[in-house]
Formats: C-alpha cells, sequence, structure tokens
C-alpha cells in the first residue's frame, strides 16, 4: 500500500457561513486542516475588526470536541472601510487580510467595491503595514463575458492597481485561467495566487454537457481544458507563488437546484484525497506537501504546522458521504467524476 505523510495541511480559502451550517461543516474542515483564511462574505458581511472577533467566537464556539482548528480571520472591504480600524485589526493579530469583492461579482458581495478609488486609503495603509489584499478577481461590467471576466480584471483593475501600489501583497484568489497563472509567474514581487480542488478536476463540459450540474456551478466559472491544465501544471510544479484554497463554498441543496441557482461548490470532505489523486496522476505527489501544506504559510508570512498528516491508498474505493446534513438542510459534497483510493488516516 501507498502512503503519503505531509505536513499539516491549511486552507487558504474557505466559506464556513454561520449558524447551523457553520455547525455542520466546520468539522469537515478541522479534521485534515490546522488553519483557514475564513471568507467574510455573510449577510451582513464581516466588515469591522469587532465583527471579525464575534465571528470567530462563533467559529471557536461550533468546533467539535477534540479538534484544534485556528481560523485566520478577514474583513470584508468596503468604500467606507475605515484604515485605522484595520490596522488594530492587524496589530492585535486577528486579521490576517483584507478580502475585495467587486461589487456584484459573486455571493453576498452587493456591498462590496464599486470605485477602487474610494477604498484608496486603506490599500495605502495595508501596503505600509504589509497586510494582504485577497481578491475575487473578476469584473462584474455586464458587457464583459462571464468566461473573460478574471483576464479583464487583471488587466483592467489588478495590473493597475500592483502598478500604482507595488508594496502591496496580493492574493489572486481562485485563479481559474492560463492569463492568470501567467500573469501571477510574470510579476517579481508581492503576488500569488491560490488554486481551489474543483478548478483542477472540472472544466467548463462538466457544467454543461449532457444537463446542467448546478452542483459544479461556482464563481469563478469553470473555463475550458486548456485552463484547467495550466492551474493543474502551476498547481502540480511546486512553485511557491501556488497554493491551496478550496473556495469549498456550501449552500443548501434548495438554494443551488433551482431556476436561479446560488454559485459554490462544497469540497471540504475530500479534498485532500482529490488532491492526491490529481497529484499522483500527474507524477507529482512530491510537490502536494508545497501546494497544500507549505507555500501558503510562507506567503502570509506563518510557520508551516508541526504535526503531520498521512494519507493512504488503498484498494479499495474510499467512500465520502453524498450529502452533508446541517441543521439548515442538505449540502451536496463534490463529486470528483473519478473513483478515489486515497485517504486521510488518523
Ligand atoms: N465561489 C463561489 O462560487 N461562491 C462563494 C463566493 C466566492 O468565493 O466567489 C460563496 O460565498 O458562495
Ligand atoms: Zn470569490
Ligand atoms: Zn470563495
Amino acid at each position: 500500500m501507498k502512503t503519503l505523510q505531509i505536513r499539516r495541511p491549511d486552507d487558504w480559502h474557505l466559506h464556513l457561513r454561520d449558524g447551523a451550517v457553520l455547525e455542520g461543516v466546520i468539522g469537515d474542515t478541522s479534521r485534515h486542516f490546522a488553519r483557514a483564511i475564513i471568507m467574510p462574505n455573510l449577510v451582513p458581511p464581516v466588515v469591522t475588526t469587532a465583527d471579525a472577533a464575534a465571528y470567530r467566537s462563533r467559529i471557536m464556539a461550533a468546533l467539535p470536541e477534540g479538534h484544534r482548528f485556528e481560523p485566520l480571520m478577514t474583513l470584508y472591504l468596503t468604500e467606507h472601510t475605515n484604515p485605522d480600524d484595520v490596522e488594530e485589526g492587524k496589530k492585535s493579530g486577528l486579521i490576517t487580510a483584507v478580502k475585495l469583492y467587486p461589487a456584484g461579482a459573486t455571493t453576498n458581495s452587493h456591498g462590496g467595491v464599486r470605485d477602487l478609488e474610494k477604498a484608496m486609503p486603506v490599500l495605502e495603509r495595508m501596503a505600509k503595514i504589509g497586510l494582504p489584499l485577497c481578491v475575487h478577481g473578476e469584473v462584474t461590467t455586464p458587457e464583459v463575458d462571464i468566461f473573460d471576466r478574471e483576464a479583464v480584471f487583471i488587466e483592467t483593475v489588478l495590473d493597475p492597481l500592483r502598478k500604482r501600489l507595488p508594496e502591496l501583497k496580493v492574493t489572486m484568489e481562485h485563479v481559474t485561467t492560463s492569463d492568470g497563472i501567467d500573469y501571477i509567474k510574470s510579476s517579481k514581487a508581492n503576488l500569488a495566487g491560490s488554486i481551489t480542488t474543483h478548478h483542477l478536476i472540472i472544466n467548463r463540459n462538466d457544467i454543461l454537457v449532457g444537463g446542467i450540474r448546478p452542483h459544479y456551478y461556482c464563481l469563478p466559472v469553470a473555463k475550458r481544458e486548456s485552463h484547467r491544465l495550466a492551474l493543474r501544471a502551476a498547481a502540480t510544479s511546486g512553485d511557491h507563488r501556488f497554493f491551496l484554497g478550496t473556495d469549498s463554498a456550501p449552500h443548501v441543496d434548495p438554494l443551488k437546484e433551482c431556476a436561479c441557482g446560488c454559485a459554490g461548490i462544497y469540497t471540504s470532505v475530500n479534498t485532500m484525497s482529490c488532491l492526491a489523486h490529481v497529484f499522483e496522476q500527474d507524477n507529482a505527489l512530491d510537490k502536494l506537501e508545497a501546494f497544500a501544506s507549505l507555500n501558503g504559510p510562507a506567503w502570509y508570512g506563518l510557520q508551516p504546522n508541526e504535526d503531520k498528516i498521512t494519507l493512504e491508498k488503498q484498494d479499495v474505493q474510499v467512500e465520502f458521504p453524498a450529502k452533508r446534513d446541517t441543521g439548515a438542510g442538505v449540502i451536496t459534497v463534490f463529486d470528483p467524476g473519478f473513483q478515489i483510493f486515497w485517504n486521510v488516516v488518523d
């Protein structure tokens, strides 16, 4: 039997939600991951350091007994965010990053930024104090095709911002295109990218061919196969600028399986097994630790986790639950579309 030991991984982009969903999903992350960057797009969003402190307490209260887990909190950037509050949050150790959602780009982003100019004082302060900006990198301009929104964001928003504020550390989250990969690779400093589990596995055909599959719909939407291959090559290369951010984004089934379904894929349950499968397929099992456990902490200026997890390749298929039942309803677990033999052993 094949086994692989790696340092315990972290998830650098995670949606835990709140209330009954939080209680139902957090154990799926804390079972394998030591830390995660927690997205602030609640309703209402996590805007101030005080909001983040209260949310952190709710997360810790929801943690299953015996699990150790550190939520790394973020603030949702608005046009009214106070630079002093952000600086306080970083100084106190509570805040790891600030998140930019272009208004209307994705789930619960209507309170996001419309005019980046208005957020410049906060961004300048962040550059000064070394606090990273995490970006959902898509323009929301109605004329721009949904498959082009990431590339257009890089050209019209991100690159001008980075030229204006080169000291600002930017994480391009959930990169989905070869344009994004190339842009990150071409930068000399202060730019890195997270890649999700599902974008390494599905392309846009998986969403649309033979019938519409709402549980493969997320934002940024999966692109054509050539982009998926570029993401695979970047993730499995060991390049320190790329790391895991699952973007595990639970929505209860009725909100996905309807005429206007929500974006988001729930991958916390089987991410490490899926990744081991993907990295083995690409003859890169020796790079999995860099992607899931080393590159992320290095980028955020943290130590990698001390303890390790063991992945085991079994002879029989590993069975994952198809659904996660929460007090708020049932959530469908990501189906990679292939049999999985890798299991995380405790
Ligand atoms: N990824 C998604 O499709 N959805 C995320 C938001 C996001 O990360 O854009 C969500 O909060 O549901
Ligand atoms: Zn996003
Ligand atoms: Zn997300």
